[in-house]
Order: C-alpha cells, then structure tokens, then sequence
C-alpha cells in the first residue's frame, strides 16, 4: 500500500483538483492545501483507507468547472493502484476520458454524470476489469460505444443524453441492474436484452430499432436499402427488390384505402356515432363497469369527470415531459399488467403507444369531492422533492380515481431487504436510505401541513429505488382518510410507519412474521437488554458500527412509540438520523 505522504501522490493530487477546479472557482471550503496531508487532514471529497492509501475521490456537486485530465492520476502507479472509486457527477467539468484511466485498474465505479465532458471514449475503457458502474450520462461525448460487452462484471451503464453513435455492444442484460443509451444516436438491432430492460432505456436514437422499441428492423433495414439505393444510381435493383417494394407499394395503398374508408364512415354516422364508439372503448380492467355506465351516461360521448374537465380532456396531465400527449383513451387502451391489489386499490403497469412505461393506481370509493381531489393532486405537484415521486397526470369521478406515475424499473425497499437477491445490502447504504427518506418525509410534512396531506401508509413497498439507485417515496397523499387530517398529530402516523421501516433496515425481518410483529419483538428484546440480537445479521458479519446502530435503533423506538405525542416530528428523526449518518461519514474517512 502507499502511504500519501508519498510526495509524488500529494503533488500530482493537487494538480488534478486544481485542474479540475478552474480558473473561475473561489471556493473556499476546498481544503487541498500543499501543507496538509489529503489522509490525515481530511481533505475534502478524499477518502483514504486505514493504511491511509487513497481510495475514493468522491467530488460530486463541487461546483467544479475545469478540466479533467485522468491521465494525470492515472499515471502516477501508486494512486492508480490504490484508486477504486472516481465520482465527478453534477459539477461542469469539460474535457475527455483520456486512454490513460486503463492504467487506474482498480477502478469499480466511475461516475462522471452531468458535466460538460466531450469526445471520443477510449478503446481502452473496455479493459477496466473490475468495473461494476459506469455512469457517463448527461455529457457530450460523441463516437462509438468501446466494447464494454467484455467487462464482466458491469452491473450498470449509463449514458443517456450524449451524442454516442453506432451499434450497442452485445451486452449480457441479466447482469444489469441498471441500463440506459437513451438519447443518442445509436444504430442498428438492440441486441437481446432478455426481458430485462424496457423502452425508455433505449428511447431517442432515431436509428435504433427491435425490441424493447416498438420499431421493427426489418422496416429499418429497407428504408436504409432504398436511401443507399438512391445514392447509388448506377446500380439497377434486382428482380427481387423490386417484387419487395411493389408488394410494400401495394400494402401502402390498400391501409391508405382502408383509412380513407373508416373516415367517411365515422363522420357520416355523426354525433350519435361517435358516442356510442366511446362506449365501444375496450378499456382494461383499471376501470371498472360502474364508472364505464356513469361516464357514458353523463355525457352521451365521452368520459366526462367530475373535475370539471372538458370532455375531451379527461385525464389532467401534471407533468408534461413524460407523458405530455397522453389522453385517457390512451391510457385505457394499452396493454396493462396488474402487479398489486393494495389496501386502497389495484395497481396496473402500462405500456403506452411510445414505449414509457407508467404504473396506474385505481382508488376505488374515496369519499372526497372531486374539488378536493383536484386541490389535492395540484398541491401534490407543487410540493416537488426529488425523493417524492410525483403523480404524472390523474383522472378522477365519483367511484375511482386513477394516478398516473412513472415506472420504477429498479424495485422497491421492501424487495431490497426481503427479496431473493444476493446482492449485499450494507449498512452505509441503509443509513442512506434512511436519511433521505426522512428528509423527503420531513419536507413533505412542512409543505403540506397546513393542509394536513400525510403519506398515511409509509411501508418499505411505498420507497421505490428510481434509475439512479436512489430512494424515494411513492404514493404520497393518495391513502383515502375519513374525515379531516388537520390535527398535526395526523403526521405522527407516517413517523410511525417511518420507524417500522427503519426497523426493518436494522433488523433485515418482515413487519410481520409468523403472526408475530416486528415492532412487538425488537421492544420486548430491547427491554430485555439484548439489543445487539436485533441486528441483521449481514450489518454484524461487515463489522458496522454497533454504536451507530443502536443510536438509530433508539431513533426507531421512538417513532413507533403507543403515545402519538412522545414521537417526535419528521424534522427532528431527519436531524436525528443525519447526525448518525455524518458520524459514519467521518468515519469511513479511516476505513473502506
Ligand atoms: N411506480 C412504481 N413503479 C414500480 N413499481 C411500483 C410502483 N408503484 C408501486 N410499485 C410496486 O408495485 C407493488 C404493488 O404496489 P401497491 O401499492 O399496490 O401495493 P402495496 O404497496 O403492497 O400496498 P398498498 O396499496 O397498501 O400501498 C409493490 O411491490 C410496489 O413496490
């Protein structure tokens, strides 16, 4: 191992986060001074190992707007041996990924997310071995994909939002948790993907075609035979392309026919007509016969709400750059799938006609008025947080009322901890999670106290992991209450149901199991003072910090407390809880 009061990993540290810093950037909270020693002085976004090797550069929202130049660190053989973590996301670094990072082989994740990084990727990326996480999204880089098909042990691609070309390596999708081209201007046939990945992983590349996209290649594979065709106009076409393309010609003519023919149809039966081919809607099981015969019966043709929509206009889009066109019809004529029948109504998962994927919740008999329903959604909307997942659009009349939200490719918390996945699930990350749920929470509380709008059913299958691997609250405010929810000890029901969750990310068990309760259990062991049995096993087996297990144990026991009012406010468990969480982060400044 190096020790970092090697010279040589001192000097050229500095030079790659001066580099990386620029001209322009004064500030001041960066401690990388040449009189300190980035171990022992703790410099910032510097983590090193209890040999005080450097292990991890963590420089994520630095607000750094220079140049990244890897050669430099990757040159130097004792960093380039030590490095395994490398995280630049969301500053406004410019420049390239030089072909000197295959020197830093030790690398298992690079994150270079949300800056302005340009050029060709190196041929040489594809031969970091230990690479499991590879984030390059939201950059300008331009030219072929290297082939990172070889790696592997890549569990996760990202590289939306650039302008990357060519084919797409024949990656083995099962090994991903996480992949995403979109936004590019990738070509050719996706290769298998093996039903692992979806449409919006590959949206925005004009000439990408196959499944997952709804766009067949053999269509593709012809019109870029009849362009090079074109171009080469000395060469005749063959007998057989020409029997192709009359045969297409044809096809044209008879479904430019046939829709020419349901057009004359349909306006010469008129209004009448038209009522009744709304009736005629085959819409999914997410809507039920009731509100079909109420709908109908309203307006004589078209669903007609209670919110007092124009017909047309049914369903009312929140959120307009995900499902911006979507109309009701639309919505009840893709193919649905219904992936849970929960306390408060059914949920669907829907394909729409381009290729996103959204999940349907129908709330059946919620005694609300429809003026509040609306209100509701909007003040829902307003009350953006990046860890609160936002209802897209919503629909609502006297029976039901449908929620439109995007799909969460990635699971939830309770699959996380309860499912059959060997993945590790360590503590750093559930002191993580737990952190950002109670902030997400505590905002939520504060934005919509006034109103007295509660999750009122906080579980771990309520916290979805989104596309980054990050936490975050579903369903928020759409748990039918009776009655007011203006006392503000209505929000110490959601700190209760946090504290169970937080139980749950302690001890690794179900809230329920074999007709025993989470909550009763670790109170009873706790009274009898064998707190350390409550742990999860695999948090004792990583050696986490007892100590900072049972300060969130006793943050835990807290908020599950019988007596709404000695649980404490959403505020204080997220104050609470980052307390810990800046504790372990000091911490792992000695230990990775
Ligand atoms: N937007 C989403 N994307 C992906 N999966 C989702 C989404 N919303 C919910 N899920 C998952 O779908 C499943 C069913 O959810 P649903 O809300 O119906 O049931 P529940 O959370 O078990 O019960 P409840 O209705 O009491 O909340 C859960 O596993 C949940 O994690």
């Amino acid at each position: 191992m190096i020790s970092c009061e090697n010279d040589v990993v001192k000097t050229t540290l500095i030079q790659f986060l001066t580099q990386l810093k620029g001209q322009q950037n004064n500030n001041s909270t960066l401690n990388w001074k040449p009189d300190t020693d980035p171990c022992k002085d703790h410099w910032n976004g510097v983590y090193c190992d209890a040999r005080m090797s450097i292990k991890r550069l963590n420089l994520y929202r630095f607000n750094l707007s220079g140049t990244l130049d890897v050669a430099l660190l990757c040159n130097v053989p004792p960093l380039a041996a030590s490095l395994t973590f490398l995280s630049l996301d969301d500053n406004k670094i410019s420049g390239g990924i030089a072909s000197e990072i295959v020197n830093c082989k030790q690398l298992t994740r690079l994150h270079v997310s949300g800056n302005q990084l340009a050029g060709n990727l190196p041929a040489s990326l594809a031969m970091l071995n230990n690479l499991k996480r590879l984030d390059l999204s939201n950059n300008k880089f331009s030219g072929l994909l290297p082939n990172l098909a070889r790696i592997s042990g890549l569990n996760m691609f990202l590289a939306q939002n650039n302008n990357l070309s060519g084919n797409i390596p024949t990656f083995y999708f099962p090994n991903f948790d996480h992949f995403n081209v979109s936004f590019n201007n990738f070509s050719g046939q996706i290769p298998d993907v093996q039903g692992h990945f979806f449409a919006d992983s590959f949206l925005g590349n004009p000439e990408l075609c196959g499944y997952p996209l709804q766009k067949n290649c053999t269509s593709q594979i012809l019109s870029s035979s009849v362009s090079k065709t074109s171009e080469e106009e000395s060469k005749a076409p063959s007998k057989e392309q020409i029997l192709i393309y009359s045969g297409y010609a044809a096809l044209g003519v008879i479904i430019i026919l046939f829709v020419v023919l349901k057009i004359c149809r349909s306006k010469k039966s008129g209004k009448k007509a038209e009522a009744l081919s709304n009736n005629d809607i085959e819409k999914p099981s997410y809507v039920s016969s009731e509100s079909k015969a109420e709908d109908v019966s309203k307006s004589g043709f078209s669903i007609s709400s209670e919110c007092g929509m124009v017909s047309q206009q049914s369903l009312v889009v929140l959120s307009k750059p995900v499902v911006s066109e979507l109309k009701l019809e639309e919505l009840l004529r893709a193919p649905a799938e219904m992936i849970g029948r929960g306390t408060n109504g059914s949920l669907y998962k829907v394909m729409l006609t381009n290729g996103v994927v959204v999940v349907v919740k129908r709330i059946k008999d919620w005694s609300i008025s429809s003026d509040e329903f609306k209100q509701r959604m909007q003040l829902l909307n307003q009350a953006k947080h990046s860890h609160v997942l936002p209802p897209l659009a919503f629909y609502c009349n006297k029976q039901e009322k449908l929620l439109v939200y995007e799909y969460q490719h990635n699971g939830s918390l309770f699959k996380l901890l309860h499912g059959t996945s060997k993945k590790t699930f360590d503590w750093s990350s559930r002191l993580g999670i737990a952190s950002t749920i109670a902030e997400a929470l505590a905002f939520m509380h504060q934005e919509l106290g006034q109103q007295g709008i509660i999750h009122g059913n906080m579980k771990s299958s309520n916290i979805l992991i989104n596309k980054n691997m990050e936490p975050c609250i579903s369903e928020y405010g759409t748990m039918p209450k009776d009655g007011q929810q203006t006392s503000t000890f209505a929000f110490k029901e959601d700190v209760y149901g946090f504290g169970v969750i937080l139980l749950e990310l302690l001890t690794g068990k179900l809230v329920k199991s074999n007709g025993i309760d989470l909550t009763d259990w670790v109170q009873s062991v706790v009274r009898e003072e064998w707190t350390g049995e409550v742990f999860d096993r695999c948090l004792l087996a990583e050696y986490a910090s007892e100590e900072r297990m049972v300060n969130m144990l006793q943050v835990a026991i807290r908020c599950v407390n019988s007596s709404l009012e000695a649980r404490p406010s959403m505020n204080q468990v997220a104050l609470m809880i980052n307390t810990i969480k800046d504790e372990e982060e000091k911490s792992l400044i000695y230990q990775v």
